[in-house]
């Protein structure tokens, strides 16, 4: 099969030990596989603790060192386990792009915002001057920034919580990725900001046909935005399958605390 046949993104038997864990310690994730075809959306869910984030890192190669991982992962028919940085540098971008939690992980603090947004747009879109600027400008709109003039020369901290990670999505798609890793992009959020963000991220990904790969702990939030979901529980998928079929007939019993602890939630925040 040729690279263009197979899946955007091929995970197989990926298992992530810490190096330093004793050997008969369990896998922090173990045995994990699924796929992911272009254009498609797939949740990975499950407590905190169950692996997720571990598993966004190793899609991208970006574990820490002190973490190893085997089995196989492939981005685009590109081995990515074991793959050195020159092999992973142009799948990082036009490839998979991830959005995470906490956006000044993504900004520096130092570099006002238009700055931060032109570097990535130029190396990914090779544009200058003016077109650049211009670019800078269309992509801080497209995720709906208002103020532009102010945004472009404001700091990270000069803008709010939520602004800062519409800005952090306007980033990971300057490379215009074929695949975006959200890994829980509005945990950090007030409510009402939360929905904005996800309303926009599911608006991006439908407008630029791409593949969404979303990690989050929170079920509802998840069952807005993809079609299937994995679920985790202690680096073991558990559960998969449609989104409405998982929440509405979970097979596992963790599934099926996960379903109630979300409904005990929503029951709560309707009473108060
Ligand atoms: N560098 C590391 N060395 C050793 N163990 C680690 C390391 N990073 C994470 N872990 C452990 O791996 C497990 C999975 O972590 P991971 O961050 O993937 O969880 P998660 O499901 O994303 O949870 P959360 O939503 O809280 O981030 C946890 O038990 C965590 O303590």
């Amino acid at each position: 099969m040729s690279p263009a046949e197979k899946s955007l993104l091929e995970v197989d038997a990926l298992t992530i030990r810490a190096r330093a864990a004793d050997a008969d310690a369990a896998p922090l994730v173990n045995a994990l596989s699924f796929s992911l075809e272009r254009g498609a959306r797939l949740g990975l869910i499950g407590e905190s603790g169950s692996g997720k984030s571990l598993t966004s890192l190793a899609v991208t190669g970006l574990l820490p060192s002190s973490l190893s991982a085997g089995g196989s992962i492939t981005l685009d028919g590109v081995q990515v386990v074991g793959a050195d940085d020159k092999t992973l540098r142009p799948l990082r971008g036009p490839v998979a792009s991830i959005v995470f939690q906490e956006p000044l992980t993504a900004l520096d603090p130092l570099m006002r915002i238009g700055k931060q947004l032109a570097e990535p747009i130029r190396r990914h879109q090779g544009l200058r001057g003016a077109a650049l600027a211009d670019a800078v400008r269309a992509s801080l709109a497209e995720v709906a920034l208002p103020d532009l003039d102010r945004i472009v020369r404001a700091y990270p901290h000069e803008i709010s919580g939520g602004q800062r990670q519409r800005v952090a999505i306007a980033i990971a798609l300057a490379s215009r990725p074929a695949l975006l890793i959200a890994d829980e992009p509005t945990t950090a959020l007030d409510v009402t900001v939360q929905a904005e963000v996800l309303r926009l991220l599911d608006r991006l990904v439908a407008e630029r046909e791409m593949a969404l790969l979303f990690i989050s702990h929170d079920l509802a939030v998840v069952s807005s935005l993809v079609d299937e979901v994995v679920v985790l529980s202690a680096g073991v998928a558990v559960e998969r399958g449609p989104v409405a079929r998982v929440l509405s007939a979970p097979q596992h019993e963790y599934t099926a605390r996960l379903v109630a602890s979300a409904r005990a939630l929503d029951d709560a925040l309707e009473l108060s």
